[in-house]
């Protein structure tokens, strides 16, 4: 998936993996982060989801990276925020108070100017990459964040059923990805969502990669 297919996507408004309330699974597993108040959550390929607002809530500091800056500035109004907005070459910075979303692609972010991150929440963002960008991406996520402990919210489905976006993502490709960086652990849980995507059913499952 290239640049152009997602900023079609989003010109399209075909932004069904946007959730309209904050992922319970979220709320339920982030303990699991063990982060402190203050703590700086990175949020990949973040969109415009509403979990951001959530961990603002929560006391954390969020950082993100979403191609498309349409998005971000949907993020912000939606979190009734102004942002300063920095042009950095590459990427923009949108930042208000705790908060840093990086407009551009993820691969051109580099550590310095994104600072600090204590853990990573990964939803709807590896399943977004189609397999030749996966390896490449839990490097990059690697070199980013210093192999920050991570939560990941990925679906598993036939995948001769569907060609993705999004992909499914197999316990085999958790641990190839992750299993030389982190301890891999899936959480129990395990939901059917029916008729996920063109009819096709799929299991959410929650990953832990702890470092
Ligand atoms: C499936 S959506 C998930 C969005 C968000 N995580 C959520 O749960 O609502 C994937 C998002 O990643 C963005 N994206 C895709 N490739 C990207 C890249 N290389 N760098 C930054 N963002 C990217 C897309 O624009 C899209 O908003």
């Amino acid at each position: 998936m290239d640049a152009a297919f997602w900023h079609q996507v989003w010109k399209d408004r075909n932004i069904g993996f946007h959730q309209a309330d904050v992922d319970p699974v979220l709320i339920k597993h982030i303990h699991h982060l063990n982060l402190k108040s203050g703590d700086r959550v990175f949020v990949p390929l973040c969109g415009k989801t509403k979990d951001i607002g959530w961990l603002l809530d929560q006391g954390y500091q969020v950082c993100g990276a979403e191609l498309n800056e349409g998005a971000v500035i949907e993020l912000f109004e939606f979190l009734g925020l102004s942002a300063k907005v920095k042009d950095m070459g590459e990427v923009k910075c949108y930042h208000s108070q705790n908060i840093d979303i990086f407009v551009g692609d993820i691969f051109s972010l580099q550590r310095e100017p994104l600072g600090k991150v204590d853990a990573i929440y990964d939803r709807a963002a590896l399943i977004a990459l189609p397999p030749k960008m996966r390896k490449a991406y839990s490097q990059h996520l690697n070199a980013l964040s210093n192999s920050a402990t991570q939560l990941v919210v990925v679906y598993e489905y036939d995948p001769s059923l569907m060609e993705g976006p999004p992909f499914s993502i197999d316990s085999d490709e958790m641990y190839t990805l992750y299993g030389a960086s982190h301890e891999v652990q899936c959480l129990p849980h395990s939901r059917l969502i029916e008729n996920f995507k063109d009819g096709v059913d799929a299991q959410e499952l929650i990953w832990l990669l702890q470092s």
